[in-house]
């Protein structure tokens, strides 16, 4: 079926007020863009966001009244009349043929391969993960995965038990497990996220080393030698008591999801248990690593 989008470019907070006056005029959905092309985290309540500039779209029937759209959206104080907008026909695709396509094998640090499950491998003699995120988050695309994933390639995981906080596609606990790490445990609160890390496990031949747990469900006294989360800045420091005590003495953390201004807030909740080292930064994006003192 094809599609009209309406697309605004604005800024800073405005995007989410905006996202929802499109709802609001019948949109049947709303997508944020930053101008950088990254794709944009939702914020989480009371969190201030770097939006910089943002692409606000909202995707419209090819029926719909645009023009009655347009003159809902002139009265919105954060627009007003003639306010700067383009409005597209999208010609009628498969969207996720669409994306599958976009989705190319990528190289992380020196020895490791996220590649599409459904894409022939460019190296059979590297580390290869074969990765189908379904609805999941995590597919190397986003900096803060790529982030995790060097910082994985990096260590020495042989034998080694990981823990990925947050683990949505599995892309971080299946790599650990493909670097070498014996037994990896994935942990998430998206059940979605639980049944992709399942698949793509299944897919690696890793299912056997790879237990996985809903938060409540997961078992008490669980230590690792490595932990991972991808998470945000907020869950970050609100776990930080919990993810803390989950690596063993000398063992090693690696955090992201964090945005680079918000590292000194994350920081600080870890700094008194672990050796925190110089922080990596990507994008607008960074990771916080350390040892466990
Ligand atoms: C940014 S994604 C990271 C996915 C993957 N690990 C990666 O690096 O691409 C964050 C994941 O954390 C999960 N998550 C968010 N809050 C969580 C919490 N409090 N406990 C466990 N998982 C959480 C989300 O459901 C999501 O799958």
């Amino acid at each position: 079926m094809p599609w009209i989008q309406l697309k605004i470019n604005t800024s800073g907070a405005n995007a989410e007020q905006l996202g929802d006056a499109l709802t609001e005029n019948g949109a049947v959905c709303v997508t944020f863009q930053d101008t950088h092309d990254t794709p944009v985290f939702e914020p989480l309540p009371g969190e201030t966001r770097l939006w910089g500039d943002t692409d606000v779209t909202g995707l419209f029937d090819a029926e719909w009244d645009m023009k009655t759209t347009v003159a809902a959206l002139e009265q919105h104080p954060l627009l007003g009349a003639g306010f700067h907008h383009k409005i597209e026909q999208l010609e009628d695709k498969d969207w996720e043929r669409e994306w599958m396509e976009n989705f190319h094998p990528m190289r992380f640090g020196e020895r490791l391969w996220i590649c599409p499950s459904w894409r022939d491998v460019p190296d059979p003699s590297a580390v290869n993960v074969m990765l189908d995120p379904g609805l999941a988050f995590g597919t190397g695309t986003h900096p803060t995965t790529a982030l995790c994933l060097e910082w994985l390639d990096s260590l020495d995981l042989a034998g080694k038990t990981v823990i990925d906080f947050g683990c949505g596609s599995g892309i971080l606990a299946i790599a650990a497990l493909k670097l070498g790490a014996a037994r990896a445990i994935g942990i998430d609160i998206d059940p979605q996220a639980i049944q992709a890390s399942r698949d793509n496990a299944r897919r690696n031949g890793v299912e056997d080393r790879l237990a996985l747990f809903l938060p409540q469900d997961k078992p008490n006294g669980l230590h690792a030698d490595v932990v991972v989360a991808n998470i945000l800045a907020g869950p970050l420091r609100e776990l930080a008591p919990l993810i803390s005590i989950l690596p063993a003495k000398g063992g090693v953390i690696g955090l992201s999801g964090i945005l680079a201004s918000q590292a000194e807030s994350v920081c600080e909740a870890y700094q008194e248990i672990f050796s925190l080292e110089p922080i990596a930064e990507k994008a607008e994006w960074c990771r916080i690593t350390g040892t466990k003192n």
